[in-house]
């Protein structure tokens, strides 16, 4: 596998904590290579690139009619899905306005059907506005609102079951890295996950969100592949050979390419520069580092 080549990735990964050690870490990428080949053959016209931009608690309707303008502006690769979610209130105005070319997410959902639970949005409630995912799991929502992974779990089958897709993230604390438990603790958050049809997986690692220090390449790579196996003997090699894994993490327009480059990184899971139209654009189209690849 190839090293960052840039100047920028080397110091992000530099400022990044140590990869994980694993003692199966030698075989686990021979069999990576075996099933990517393999996997290539089982995505083809359905396993698109994919990125995701989740615009967290950002906006004024002025900035969001600014933000969609420069989206709708952008080119963008055709083998490339493009999903962006907007605040609640802002979903309405942003289906409206957005080309039908990309696609639209709630950043949460109630966990069944609506009523009276004030404050929350339903599933149903997303459907009929058009929206048509919704990211789950995140690390915001699992650490500083206190989501656990059975309430995730049951969030996710609803959603599923009202024909909302899903972004479920996983990812470790820093002191779980250090600890050495990055694989349990992604394995253990990826059990309250049933049903894998319509998902798209979010490896999110919590110290890389919002704080500029992004996983090397070789450090998000190795937590894919780990997934993919988990999924492999877990749930099906049909799963296990289709699902998307996206990294999410301090991902922005200078360190993309690289991680892109990384056969079991599908795409990404933007913050921060996906409220910056250009450079959100050149991270969709960053799958041209992986066609050069592959
Ligand atoms: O959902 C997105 C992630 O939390 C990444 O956020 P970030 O790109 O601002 O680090």
């Amino acid at each position: 596998m190839a090293a960052p080549s840039s100047l920028a990735s080397s110091r992000l990964a530099a400022a990044a904590p140590a990869p994980q050690h694993h003692h199966q870490n030698h075989q686990l990428r021979l069999g990576c290579s075996r099933r990517r080949a393999q996997r290539l053959v089982a995505m083809a016209g359905s396993g698109k690139f994919f990125v995701g931009g989740n615009w967290k608690c950002n906006g004024t309707k002025e900035s969001i009619t600014k933000l969609v303008s420069d989206l709708n502006a952008a080119t963008l690769e055709s083998d490339v899905d493009v999903v962006v979610a907007p605040p609640f209130i802002y979903i309405d105005q942003v289906k409206s306005s957005l080309t039908d070319r990309i696609e639209v997410s709630a950043q949460n959902t109630w966990i069944g059907k609506g009523g009276a639970f004030t404050g929350e949005i339903s599933a149903e409630q997303l459907v009929d506005i058009g929206c048509q995912w919704v990211i789950l799991g995140h690390s915001e929502r699992r650490h500083v609102i206190g989501e656990d992974d059975q309430f995730i779990g049951k969030k996710a089958a609803y959603a599923l079951s009202q024909n909302l897709k899903v972004m479920a993230c996983i990812g470790e604390l820093l002191e779980e890295r250090e600890a050495g438990k990055t694989f349990d603790v992604c394995f253990k958050q990826m059990k309250a996950f049933a049903d894998w049809k319509n998902v798209v997986i979010a490896y999110e690692p919590v110290w890389a969100i919002g704080t500029g220090k992004v996983a090397s390449p070789e450090q998000a790579q190795e937590v894919h592949a780990a997934v993919r196996d988990w999924l492999k003997t877990n749930v099906s090699a049909d799963v296990a050979s289709t699902v998307r894994i996206i990294y999410g993490g301090s991902v922005n327009a200078a360190n993309c390419a690289e991680l892109a480059k990384k056969e079991d990184i599908d795409g990404f899971l933007v913050g921060g520069a996906s409220l910056k139209g250009p450079d959100f654009a050149t991270i969709c189209n960053s799958v041209t580092s992986k066609k050069v690849t592959a």
